[in-house]
């Protein structure tokens, strides 16, 4: 920050990815969740600093050790720029950007803009390149009669299904969609998770950004839930989605305010980034708050909380499978 201040904008998050697994992440406005996917792609900003690892696999088809030589992980956070630029982004880990309308190209068409990024991963040229274009179009549900149009002719619907059939055309073993389905109707909003959940075939891995919990408990197999920086419950879909809930107090407040559900906000702010208490970030605004807060929880057994809701079951089912 200006004024040579730090803030710490994530911290210590830590959690596995498998292949052929959709983990959602999902938290308030400004918990962390766009700097954690830009960290991973090398696109924070120049003065920005991370530490720690993001180990990215070699995918198998089978789940098994990939050949001898070659299933040396990479490290997302130490790799150079030339490598990410090279091999990584759009190879080996595809992302839907969150605000798509600044990622897209203004001054060229959608066409043109898909026409190269399929042309560049997939080696295709002259009739067969312009009918992959369509096809990677309408993968994303991007129509035809649409794709001569500049960025700033598409709705925000329309740019997001733009961004969509970009991130999807070089069949990355690792996606990250960053709120993929912002300004979509339902049926669009499912049709999108569904052809996003269709990428995790082939062992490849989602990692789904959304505030859209329905479409989370529709596609993902677990939830990783931030708060102020910080992943503070990690559990299958199933169990907090279903009877158990989630164990941590902000992450059934997150559920408890929806609609179908209690329709009770949770009250109180999220804390700025700059003023974080040294303990638990969310004693001020939880029912379960007490003393033990004022130091800050380690995460145990998927949960980073003095005080978990206990629902009887474990709350973390990790599947088998090789990480990607
Ligand atoms: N370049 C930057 N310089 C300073 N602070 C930043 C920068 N980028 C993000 N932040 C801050 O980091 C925090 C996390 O932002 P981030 O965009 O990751 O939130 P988010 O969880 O993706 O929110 P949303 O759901 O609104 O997209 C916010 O407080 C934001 O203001
Ligand atoms: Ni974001």
């Amino acid at each position: 920050m200006r004024g040579g201040r730090d803030i710490a904008a994530v911290s210590d998050v830590s959690f596995d990815l498998a292949a052929g697994e959709c983990l959602a992440l999902v938290g308030e406005s400004g918990c962390g969740k766009s700097v954690l996917v830009s960290a991973l792609l090398g696109l924070l900003p120049a003065n920005a600093r991370t530490s720690g690892s993001a180990l990215l696999h070699r995918p198998t088809h089978d789940g098994g050790p990939g050949p001898a030589g070659q299933d040396e992980p990479l490290d997302l956070l130490a790799a150079d720029e030339a490598t990410l630029a090279r091999t990584v982004r759009g190879r080996r880990v595809g992302l839907v950007p969150q605000s798509p309308a600044a990622h897209l190209t203004p001054v060229r068409t959608v066409r043109s803009q898909l026409a190269e990024t399929v042309r560049e991963l997939k080696g295709l040229r002259g009739k067969e390149l312009a009918e992959a274009t369509r096809a990677a179009a309408g993968r994303a549900a991007f129509p035809a009669d649409h794709l001569d149009r500049y960025p700033h002719q598409l709705s925000g619907g329309l740019a997001q299904r733009a961004a969509t059939a970009l991130a999807l055309v070089g069949d990355a073993p690792l996606l990250l969609a960053d709120e993929p389905t912002t300004g979509l109707d339902r049926d669009l909003v499912e049709r999108t998770v569904d052809e996003l959940r269709a990428h995790t075939g082939e062992a490849r891995g989602l990692l789904l950004i959304t505030h859209d919990l329905a479409a989370a408990e529709r596609i993902a197999d677990r939830v990783a839930v931030m708060y102020a920086g910080r992943v503070v419950e990690v559990a299958a879909a199933g169990d907090f989605f279903g009877g158990p809930g989630p164990r941590h107090p902000y992450a059934r407040g997150l559920l408890a305010a929806l609609p179908e559900r209690d329709f009770t906000p949770i009250p109180g702010m999220p804390p700025e980034l700059g003023r974080l208490p040294d303990g638990c970030a969310f004693a001020s605004r939880c029912t379960r708050a007490s003393a033990a807060c004022a130091r800050l929880p380690a995460p145990d057994g998927g949960v980073a909380c003095h005080h978990p809701v206990t629902t009887g079951r474990p709350a973390c089912r990790h599947r088998e499978g090789s990480t990607v």
